[in-house]
């Protein structure tokens, strides 16, 4: 747990705005005190929740794609540290772990180029550096009996997250993906596209179902693995529900959870999914934001819901004048998994 950068009880205060008469969850949710362990706090604390952030952008650079995503984590945890505790949710279930330290690898990525090979392969190696941390950090929180809120960062990390539950629960997991992408591409070397291909590849990942894949971003190529893989990867698309009406979206859901619930599973949120939002994969057309919070509440109450992870949200391809709407989107999905999965 060495590579956390903890997240203090001075850090909250910072970014709570106080207001008499209110109570906001940055004066509630728990964080580690200095000089104590963390994995003995872990153990102990009657949080139910510990959130976790991984504020890079490696993968999604190794993936061809439009850095920005690194800053979603400090967008978020401002806009969660001032939500009203209440009756619908209280901020003492969530203990903030803190953020994986990247400071360094951010640094060395800075100047590498993608479209050189030798570059690329340098950036996968620094993915599979992270998903090593990633995977490690998750154990710990899920062996202490916890649930793993995960604020990305790329979709590289749903290896880390999958990797981490599987090796804590003794057994592969399943996984349900609320994303334009199925981010099963070849293994070609890590990035952002490939993290449930080399989960299920390496045995962490036993089901694993895309929701609302979108039909003009999925290679022939994917279609015809995920074809042979029918018992194991099954997916619906965005374009088959919202666009031509031939399934419906609660029935879609249920069938999806009917496919996956036999295990535990992690619930993985990609934000590129939604339209207008900022991400490496920006958007005009996808699922509302409703839609996507009903989803996460959907899935959240059922009892082998095992993680949250959400991702690719990228405030610093946003607007600059609004770039905390990513952060608000975020809270209201992480309230949402927390008041459906009590
Ligand atoms: N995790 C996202 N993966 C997508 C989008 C790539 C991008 O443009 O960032 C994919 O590989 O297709």
């Amino acid at each position: 747990m060495e590579k956390i950068i903890p997240f203090t009880s001075h850090d909250l205060a910072k970014i709570t705005n106080h207001r008499s008469g209110e109570i906001k969850f940055g004066e509630k949710m728990i964080t580690i005190p200095k000089q104590n362990d963390t994995l003995e706090f872990l153990k102990k604390s009657e949080a139910k929740y510990v959130l976790f952030g991984i504020p890079e952008d490696i993968g999604i650079r190794a993936n061809y794609g439009r850095p920005g995503a690194a800053s979603a984590w400090e967008s978020a945890i401002k806009s969660i540290a001032n939500i009203q505790h209440n009756k619908f949710c209280k901020g003492n279930q969530i203990l903030v772990l803190g953020t994986l330290d990247v400071k360094q690898l951010m640094k060395d990525v800075a100047s590498l180029d993608f479209n050189d090979i030798d570059d690329r392969s340098k950036l996968s190696q620094l993915v599979q550096k992270i998903d090593k941390d990633v995977s490690h950090i998750i154990f710990n929180i899920v062996c202490s009996g916890k649930i793993p809120i995960v604020i990305g960062g790329g979709h590289n990390n749903s290896y880390g997250n999958i990797k981490g539950t599987a090796l804590a629960k003794g057994k592969p997991i399943n996984a349900i993906n609320f994303d334009a992408h199925s981010d099963f591409r070849i293994l070609e070397g890590r990035h952002s596209g490939n993290g449930f291909s080399y989960a299920y590849e390496e045995g962490f990942l036993k089901k694993y179902f895309i929701f609302g894949l979108h039909e003009n971003y999925t290679s022939k190529n994917v279609l015809d693995i995920i074809k042979k893989l029918e018992n194991r990867v099954r997916y619906t698309t965005y374009d088959s529900i919202s666009i031509r009406g031939e399934k419906d979206f609660r029935q879609e859901m249920q069938a999806a959870l009917e496919f996956i619930d036999d295990n535990h599973f992690g619930i993985e949120i990609d934000l590129d999914s939604l339209p207008n939002i900022a991400c490496s994969a920006m958007t005009t057309s996808g699922f509302s934001v409703e839609q996507l919070r009903q989803f996460i509440s959907f899935f959240a109450k059922n009892k082998n819901a095992a993680y949250l992870h959400i991702c690719e949200g990228a405030p610093d391809l946003g607007e600059e004048l609004n770039n905390h709407l990513i952060g608000k989107l975020i809270g209201y999905l992480v309230t949402d998994f927390i008041k459906a999965n009590q």
